[in-house]
C-alpha cells in the first residue's frame, strides 16, 4: 500500500512510457493501478498475432491496430477517470524533442532496441527529466534508474558491439548453422525477395558468364517466359549446386575443412505434390500463404529432411511469386512473415547440408533468424512492477534509494530479485559528461559519407547529425536548408576528409553535433596510415571512452580477485533492435568494487559476479550464443577473391 506521501507524487505525476509491448502493457496497467492519473504512451507498432500470447491487453480482433491506442482503451475499461494519452510514432520522430520531454515527470522506456533506447537517453538528459529504463530476456530481466548528475545515464556504460560474423564465413566457409540462416536471410532471401540495387554479397554470374564480366547475366531475374516452378530449380541449382563447385575448384580454402557437397535439384527426391497451390489459397490474404501448408507439413517443430527443405524451398519462392508478387522487391526478413521465415529455414537447412551441420527445425531456425529469445511474461510482469517502485522513489527524490534490479533465471544467495545501488556518472561518458573522443582514420582515403555512416550513426547513435570544423559546416539536415547548401553538403560527402573545404586531417577537432538530441561530442582526429582489413574492417577505431571502460574493467578484475573468464558472465539484456540480441558486460564487474550488492545474505562481497552464470544454465547460453545479432563484416580481399556464392 503506498503511502499518503507516496499517493500524492503518483497523482501529480506526468508520466511517458515508451513502447507498449511486452513491458508496456503490463506497465500501463500498473501504472493505472496504482493509482496515476496522467499517461502518455509512444509505439510506433501495430499489434500482431504473435504478440497475444502475452501482451495482455490485446486481442485478436485488434490485430493490425496501433498498440498504444488499444492499450490505451483497454486500460480505460477499468481505469475510465484517468487521461491516457496514446501516439502512433516513432518516438525519434522530431515532434518527440526536448521541449515535448520537459512536460513529463518521469520517462519510463519499455523498448526493445537500443538506438530508440540510446535516443530516449539523450533526450532525457537535454530535458533534465528522469529515465526508468527496462529490459528482459526470457527470465532475465533489469530495471535501471536514470537522473542526470545523481546515477549514470543509460550509455554510461558503453554497449559491445553486436556479433559479427566475416562475409567470407558467410559466404563461402560456413560452419555453423547462424551462419546457414545469415546467408539465407541476409543473402539470398535480399537478393530475390528485396531492394536490387542493395550490394549483396551473393555471385550474381550465371554459369554461362563465368567469365566475361562484360556479360554479366542477373541469374537471380526470372527469365520471360520462364515459369516459376522452373525459376526456382534454376536458382536452387545455382545457389545450392554451382556456386559450391565453384568454391570447391579453389582447393586452398579446404586443405584444413570439410569439403562441401554440391546440391542438384535432381539429386533430390521430390515427392511430387498434387494440386499445390488452388484456387482457395490463391484468393487468400496473402499474408497468410505458408508452403508448410500446402504442402501438408503440420508440425513447426519438426526437422525435415533435405527433401523436404528442397520442397519447403521451392513451394515457399513459388508462392512468393504467385502470391506477393507486388512485394517483391520491396521486402526485407520479417520474423513474423511465415512465408518468408519457411523460405530461409529451408534454404539455411540445404545450405548446412551441404556444410555437414546439423539440421534444424522451422521453430528453431525462426528464433535464430529472428533472434529470439522467447518472452515470458512473468518476466516482464516483474519488471514492469519494479519499474513503477523505481518511479515512485524517482518522483519523490528518493536519491538514496534507488536501485537497479536484476531478475535472474535461478536463485543466487536465495533471491531472484537482487537490486544494486545505481552508478555514479560516468566522468568519460560522451553522452552526459561530454568527454571528446578520439579517430583513427586515414583522412586521405576515407570520405565524410563513410564518417557519417560508421561513427556519427552508427557509432554514435546520432539521427540528425551537424559535422563542424573550427566555423566552417561540412555537414547538416534539415528541412530549412537552402538549396546551394544542400548541393555543398552532398558534394562534402563524397569528398575525401583531406579534401572537405576546411580540411580534416591529423590534429583537427571535428564537432558532432544532433540537434533533436541536443548533443555535441568533440571528436580529436588522428590520420592512421593503414588498418587491418579482418580485425579493423570499418577501416577507422573511435577510442576514448570505450578503452577506458576496458581498463577499468581490467582494475576492477584484478582488484576483486574477479575472474574475467565465464565465470563472471554479463546479464543478457532486451533483445536489442528486432536483429540484435545485445550482451551487456556485467555493470558490476566493471566497476568492481563501486556498486555494492544489497544482499543481506551475503553482504560481504562486493564482487557481483552472481549476476548471470551461464555455465550453470547450458541450455540458456544455447539460446543467447544462437541467438547472436547476426550482421557481417567484410572479410579481406583475398576472401573476398574467393568469395562465390
Ligand atoms: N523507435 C521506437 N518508437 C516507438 N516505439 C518503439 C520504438 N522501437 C520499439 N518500439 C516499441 O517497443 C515495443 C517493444 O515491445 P516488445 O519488446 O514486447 O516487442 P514486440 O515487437 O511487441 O514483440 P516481439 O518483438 O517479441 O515480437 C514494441 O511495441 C515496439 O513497437
Ligand atoms: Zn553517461
Amino acid at each position: 500500500m503506498a503511502s499518503e506521501q507516496q499517493l500524492s507524487a503518483i497523482k501529480g505525476a506526468k508520466v511517458l512510457m515508451v513502447g507498449a509491448g511486452g513491458i508496456g502493457c503490463e506497465l500501463l496497467k500498473t501504472l493505472a493501478l496504482s493509482g496515476f492519473q496522467d499517461i502518455h504512451i509512444i509505439d510506433m507498432d501495430t499489434i500482431e498475432v504473435s504478440n497475444l500470447n502475452r501482451q495482455f491487453l490485446f486481442r485478436q480482433s485488434h490485430v493490425g491496430q496501433s498498440k498504444a491506442k488499444v492499450a490505451r482503451d483497454a486500460v480505460l475499461k477499468f481505469r475510465p477517470s484517468i487521461s491516457i494519452f496514446p501516439y502512433h510514432a516513432n518516438v525519434k520522430d522530431p515532434d518527440f524533442n526536448v521541449d515535448f520531454l520537459k512536460q513529463f515527470s518521469v520517462v519510463l522506456n519499455g523498448l526493445d532496441n537500443l538506438d530508440a533506447r540510446r535516443h530516449v537517453n539523450r533526450l532525457c538528459l537535454a530535458a533534465g527529466v528522469p529515465l526508468v529504463e527496462s529490459g528482459t530476456t526470457g527470465f532475465l530481466g533489469q530495471v535501471t534508474v536514470h537522473v542526470k548528475g545523481k546515477t549514470e545515464c543509460y550509455e554510461c556504460q558503453p554497449k559491445p558491439a553486436p556479433k559479427t560474423y566475416p562475409v567470407c564465413t558467410i559466404t563461402s566457409t560456413p560452419s555453423k548453422f547462424v551462419h546457414c540462416i545469415v546467408w539465407a536471410k541476409d543473402l539470398l532471401f535480399a537478393k530475390l525477395f528485396g531492394d536490387k540495387n542493395q550490394e549483396n554479397d551473393l555471385n550474381v554470374r550465371s554459369s554461362n558468364a563465368s567469365s566475361s564480366s562484360d556479360n554479366v547475366e542477373d541469374v537471380f531475374k526470372c527469365k520471360k517466359d520462364e515459369d516459376t516452378e522452373e525459376y526456382g530449380r534454376r536458382i536452387f541449382d545455382h545457389v545450392f549446386g554451382y556456386n559450391i563447385e565453384v568454391a570447391l575448384s579453389n582447393e586452398d580454402t579446404w586443405k584444413n575443412r570439410i569439403r562441401p557437397r554440391p546440391i542438384y535439384i535432381r539429386d533430390v527426391e521430390l515427392i511430387q505434390q498434387n494440386g499445390t497451390l488452388d484456387k482457395t489459397s490463391a484468393s487468400c490474404d496473402p499474408s497468410s500463404v505458408s508452403a508448410m501448408t500446402t504442402l501438408g507439413l503440420k508440425n513447426p517443430q519438426d526437422v525435415w529432411s533435405l527433401a523436404e527443405n528442397s520442397r519447403v524451398f521451392l513451394e515457399a519462392l513459388k508462392l512468393f511469386f504467385l502470391l506477393r508478387e507486388k512485394e517483391i522487391g520491396n521486402l526485407s526478413f520479417d520474423k513474423d512473415d511465415q512465408l518468408a521465415v519457411e523460405f530461409v529455414t529451408a534454404a539455411a537447412n540445404i545450405r548446412a547440408s551441404s556444410f555437414e551441420i546439423p539440421l534444424h527445425s522451422l521453430f528453431k531456425a525462426k528464433g535464430v533468424a529472428g533472434n529470439i529469445v522467447h518472452a515470458v511474461a512473468t518476466t516482464n510482469a516483474i519488471i514492469a512492477g519494479l519499474v513503477v517502485i523505481e518511479t515512485i522513489k524517482v518522483l519523490q527524490n528518493d536519491v538514496k534509494n534507488y536501485r537497479m534490479t536484476y531478475c535472474l533465471e535461478h536463485p543466487s544467495r536465495k533471491m531472484l530479485l537482487m537490486p544494486v545501488e545505481p552508478f555514479e556518472p560516468n566522468k568519460l561518458c560522451y553522452v552526459c559528461s561530454e568527454t571528446p573522443l578520439s579517430l583513427e582514420i586515414n583522412t586521405n582515403h576515407s570520405k565524410l559519407r563513410d564518417f557519417i555512416e560508421k561513427i556519427v550513426k552508427a557509432k554514435l547513435g546520432m539521427n540528425l547529425p551537424l559535422i563542424m570544423h573550427k566555423s566552417t559546416l561540412l555537414y547538416e539536415v534539415g528541412d530549412d536548408l537552402e538549396e546551394d547548401m544542400v548541393a555543398n553538403y552532398a558534394a562534402n560527402l563524397d569528398k575525401v576528409l583531406a579534401q572537405l573545404p576546411s580540411p580534416v586531417t591529423g590534429g583537427t577537432i571535428l564537432t558532432v553535433e544532433d540537434l533533436q538530441q541536443e548533443l555535441t561530442c568533440n571528436i580529436n582526429i588522428k590520420h592512421r596510415e593503414e588498418f587491418d582489413e579482418v580485425k579493423e574492417p570499418d577501416g577507422m577505431i573511435l577510442s576514448g571512452w570505450t578503452q577506458v571502460l576496458a581498463e577499468k574493467y581490467n582494475e576492477a578484475s584484478k582488484e576483486n580477485g574477479a575472474s574475467t573468464s565465464n565465470s563472471s558472465q554479463p546479464v543478457p539484456v532486451e533483445a536489442e533492435d528486432d536483429d540484435e540480441i545485445q550482451i551487456l558486460p556485467a555493470f558490476s564487474s566493471a566497476v568492481g568494487k563501486k556498486r555494492k550488492s544489497l544482499d543481506s545474505a551475503d553482504s560481504a562481497s562486493s564482487d557481483l559476479s552472481f549476476v548471470t552464470d551461464e555455465s550453470r544454465n547450458p541450455r540458456k547460453a544455447k539460446e543467447c550464443d544462437d541467438s547472436e545479432a547476426i550482421i557481417m563484416v567484410d572479410g579481406n580481399e583475398e576472401s573476398k577473391k574467393k568469395r562465390v556464392q
